[in-house]
């Protein structure tokens, strides 16, 4: 079975810190290896990492396909932005590279082919993270083996709060490589949707791996529905 093959709908699971966040007391790479193991304990048939030092310890931590990619700066073509990125990929363990697949300027002023060409040099299988239908189009022209939505709504105006399945279906109607759902999966239903859409694989982070976004996430919720501290006190509840 390929590297591919053994992702067919299945769950990846994203181990990654979170960016925004550099105090958090999950960046440090033997606890995401860990993170990954208990995932794929809890069925997760691939991982998403992020970074040759996490990349390195999941690979010894768990056998399941390994997506890779390294973040680059804060703004723009972060994910993975030249081949010189990649190859690091590469070389610590993953089996796949998640590559930036937007029309965004590179650091470098190369392209997403040039990229490509590099991840396929070096032996391994290159996923084009897009924002949209066109994007993902000239990825698969420009050599990508599979492509994830993980930049919808994060090239432009506020990020919004759910998936973005729309782009799932209308990828899956055009692509005939594996599309892969990726992006604010937070629940069972919305995995089941992606699944429905057409989705070859669904990735989930932070509602996985991250107490801190986990508890953010918690308490914002409560705090919606008009039960946060300062409501429950001024009713002296309690
Ligand atoms: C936009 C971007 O840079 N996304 C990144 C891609 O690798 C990660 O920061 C996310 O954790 C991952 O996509 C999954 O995230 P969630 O399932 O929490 O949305």
């Amino acid at each position: 079975m390929t590297v591919l093959d053994r992702l067919r709908h299945r769950l990846v699971v994203s181990c990654q810190p979170l960016p925004e966040q550099p105090d958090d007391p999950m960046r440090d790479s033997a606890v995401q290896a860990r993170v990954a193991a208990a995932a794929v304990l809890g069925g997760a048939a691939g991982i998403r990492a992020n970074g040759p030092a996490d990349i390195a310890a999941i690979r010894a931590a768990v056998e399941v396909p390994l997506i890779g990619l390294f973040k680059h700066g804060t703004a723009g073509c972060v994910i993975t932005p030249t081949a010189a990125h990649a190859e690091q990929v590469v070389d610590a363990g993953a089996d796949i590279v998640a590559v930036d697949a937007t029309d965004r300027p590179r650091p470098d002023g190369r392209t997403f082919a040039d990229t490509a060409r590099a991840v396929h040099g070096r032996g391994a299988l290159v996923l084009a993270d897009v924002s949209s239908l066109d994007e993902g189009l000239a990825a698969v022209d420009a050599g990508a083996d599979a492509v994830a939505t993980t930049l919808s709504g994060y090239t432009a105006g506020p990020v919004p709060p759910g998936p973005d399945l729309d782009l799932v279906t209308r990828l899956a109607a055009r692509l005939t490589v594996p599309v892969l759902a990726e992006g604010r999966y937070r629940t069972a239903a919305q995995v089941a949707g992606a699944f429905r859409a057409g989705a070859f694989a669904v990735v989930a982070g932070n509602a996985v791996t991250s107490p801190l976004w986990i508890t953010r996430h918690l308490l914002d919720g409560v705090a919606r529905a008009g039960m946060g501290p300062d409501t429950v006190d001024a009713r002296g509840a309690g």
